[in-house]
């Protein structure tokens, strides 16, 4: 069986509950996409939005952008990935670099919440990536492989887990890999699930960093991605939409 693809939005810290008007938007215009469509709202938008695409016919999964990794208890302003099913989430992203960066997440912290992920019924989508001084460093690989072996948890499957590649500087900057060095990192990445996990080779991995519809189809054509995981483009539908449609035809 071939990896699913999935197009992911991840909309940060943006947003509101107009917002959720893309979505009816997205569903409107790119109706049998051809692969999985998930949006990552803040999670306040969470259970709207999923009360929004209950009716549709082509689902759009919801999923949250970060976990705690205890069920409940006195942690003040966290989210338990039991919470996060409850508001009608899928999937939750896991060690964005933005939440390794801003909250000191480590690879340990970010497997104990996949598996919490997991134990709640919620596909980790668990980032990796280098910074531009590692890769400079000519480390990339190296990084890489570390953050893979050290931030997914032993029960991982194809089913409740999807890694991302993000190189940190080439989220939010218009800058890009080449296709070669993406090729690489995604190469790496199903070497070493295949050897660790009996189901590796069906993980689905996907590419993230200023992924815009202008460039998609020419990423979804590297070997090893099997979709994308954006942020400033899914913000709207007449930008997310597209790059959906490429991925389906891809
Ligand atoms: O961080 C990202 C998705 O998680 C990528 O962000 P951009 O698509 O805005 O570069």
């Amino acid at each position: 069986m071939a990896p699913r693809k999935l197009a992911a939005g991840n909309w940060k810290m943006n947003g509101d509950l107009a917002a959720l008007d893309q979505i009816d938007a997205l569903a409107r215009d790119h109706a049998a996409p051809g692969c999985d469509v998930l949006i990552c709202p803040p999670a306040v938008l969470i259970h709207p939005m999923a009360a929004r695409v209950s009716g549709l016919a082509d689902t759009i999964a919801v999923g949250g952008q970060d976990c705690h990794a205890a069920a409940s208890g006195a942690h003040t302003g966290d989210i338990s990935a039991v919470q996060l099913k409850d508001a009608g989430a899928s999937h939750v992203i896991l060690g964005h670099s933005e939440r390794r960066t801003d909250h000191g997440e480590t690879d340990a912290e970010v497997t104990a919440k996949a598996a919490a992920a997991h134990r709640a019924g919620l596909v980790a989508i668990i980032c990796v990536g280098e910074s531009e001084a590692q890769r400079d460093a000519g480390e990339t690989l190296d990084v890489i492989a570390a953050q893979l072996a050290g931030s997914i948890p032993e029960g991982a499957t194809a089913r409740n887990t999807v890694i991302a590649y993000e190189p940190i500087w080439a989220i939010g900057t218009g800058r890009t890999p080449t296709n070669d060095q993406i090729a690489e990192v995604h190469q790496l990445m199903r070497d070493r699930l295949t050897a660790r996990f009996a189901d590796g080779d069906q993980m689905s991995l996907l590419y993230g960093g200023s992924v815009k519809p202008g460039n998609a189809a020419e990423i979804f054509a590297i070997a090893h991605v099997n979709g994308a995981l954006v942020g400033g483009a899914s913000l709207k539908a007449s930008d997310f939409g597209p790059i959906v449609s490429a991925l389906g035809a891809a």
